[in-house]
């Protein structure tokens, strides 16, 4: 860990709390409230018209996430953060603030599964335009762009064939036209990288995944300027979608946090390690790791994300049918969906986490039939080589 690093790692744990305000308690309170009593009736309606500040409902703010937001927001470098019931309440509660009908939406081909589906079979039936484009190649953005353009979405890397983006590059194109850019920072976190500090607007978190880190919970996270995250508060999250955090789930993603640079540094050192056992095993014709020298984008990954995160694409000679095969001769590591978990979990996109794309947007998107999606967990290296290269067929 290098200095910012080591400072990342002291405000992960205690930013924005001090026991000493909170009768020495070391650990943040549980506000497990869903109201808030007012002092006079006229304070309670000053609260209402936004003439005070303080919390009176639950579904709009709360201590715990408040907490929370602050030390996200800090982590990831913005002005201001929020907390919400899932990644997908995230999402849609940024995009429903962010899009009217006759806006354009410019999207990279390879998004989380849900993410497209509510965008290419949702937002599309509100009057709003989505544009697919390869955003490895900054110049199709110069191409897609137009003054109807009000968002740019991407995942860097994408879920889940680990295609990079290069956001300063992409920020640079977005801010001439005056379109909002918003990144899903789920796969790097902020340990790896902070999208805001390359020109993006927002950052929206699956915190379900690394943040959490423990697989015990759903959660997401935006964050952005503080007036930005105030209208995704207000009206995204309060009226249009509901999806607010339990702060029972903020306080165990708070948890998660503080070990986040810790846990980071582990995944990225065994999935070095695993990309490169793949990378040499004759069943494996194609691994795509942004640690890996002959990843096409290698350079990309070295200026924005040094660690190289924690997970995997890879693919097997004789397609899907060899994967279901060495999926299906595994032992310890785990046939599911998600990811960031200290468990290490495999799954396979086309039928699972990317089934919500036809088979022809699939070939599109570039969502192989054949790929392999490994979530590299916190076991022993020795013992996660030991199950993969039992499971995988064997060198002649
Ligand atoms: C049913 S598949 C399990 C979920 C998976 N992904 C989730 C996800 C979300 C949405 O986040 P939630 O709403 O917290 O699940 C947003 N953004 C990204 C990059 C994601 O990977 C998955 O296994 O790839």
């Amino acid at each position: 860990m290098n200095d910012s690093q080591s400072d990342f790692a002291t405000r992960a744990i205690h930013h924005g709390y001090d026991p000493r305000q909170n009768e020495g308690a070391l650990t943040p309170p549980l506000h497990l409230t869903s109201t808030f009593v007012f002092e006079s009736a006229e304070v309670g309606a000053e609260m209402f018209a936004g003439e005070r500040s303080g919390h009176f409902y639950s579904r709009i703010s709360n201590p715990t996430n408040d907490l929370l937001e602050r030390r996200i927001a800090s982590l990831e470098g913005a002005e201001a953060g929020l907390a919400l019931a899932s990644g997908m309440g995230a999402i849609t509660s940024t995009l429903w603030t962010l899009l009217a009908p006759g806006d354009e939406l410019i999207i990279d081909k390879t998004l989380y599964g849900c993410t497209f589906s509510f965008m290419q079979h949702g937002l599309t039936k509100f009057g709003i335009t989505v544009t697919p484009i390869d955003m490895t190649e900054p110049q199709n953005l110069k191409e897609a762009i137009s003054e109807k353009t009000r968002v740019i979405y991407f995942e860097t890397p994408a879920n889940p064939n680990m295609r990079l983006v290069d956001i300063e590059a992409v920020s640079t194109i977005a801010r001439s036209y005056g379109a909002t850019v918003v990144v899903d920072n789920t796969y790097a976190t902020p340990f790896l990288t902070r999208p805001l500090e390359f020109g993006a607007d927002i950052v929206v978190h699956s915190a379900t995944k690394y943040l959490g880190g423990h697989g015990d919970l759903v959660a997401g996270l935006v964050v952005g300027s503080g007036e930005m995250v105030k209208q995704i508060r207000l009206i995204g999250m309060k009226d249009m979608t509901g999806a607010v955090m339990s702060p029972f789930n903020a306080m165990l993603v708070m948890r998660g946090i503080k070990t986040l640079a810790l846990r980071m540094d582990r995944h990225c050192q065994s999935a070095m390690t695993i990309a490169r056992m793949l990378e040499e095993h004759p069943a494996v014709p194609e691994v795509y790791f942004p640690g890996l020298e002959s990843f096409p984008q290698h350079s990309l990954a070295q200026k924005q994300m040094p660690g190289y995160g924690g997970m995997i694409a890879f693919e097997l000679h004789g397609g899907i049918a060899a994967g279901r095969a060495m999926m299906n001769r595994l032992t310890m590591i785990g046939r599911a969906v998600s990811l960031g978990d200290a468990e290490t979990l495999i799954q396979h996109p086309a039928s699972m986490t990317h089934s919500t794309y036809t088979p022809e947007e699939r070939a599109v998107y570039g969502i192989s039939d054949g790929l392999i999606r490994l979530s590299v967990g916190l076991e022993g290296i020795d013992d996660i080589l030991a199950d993969l290269t039992q499971a995988l067929p064997p060198v002649k």
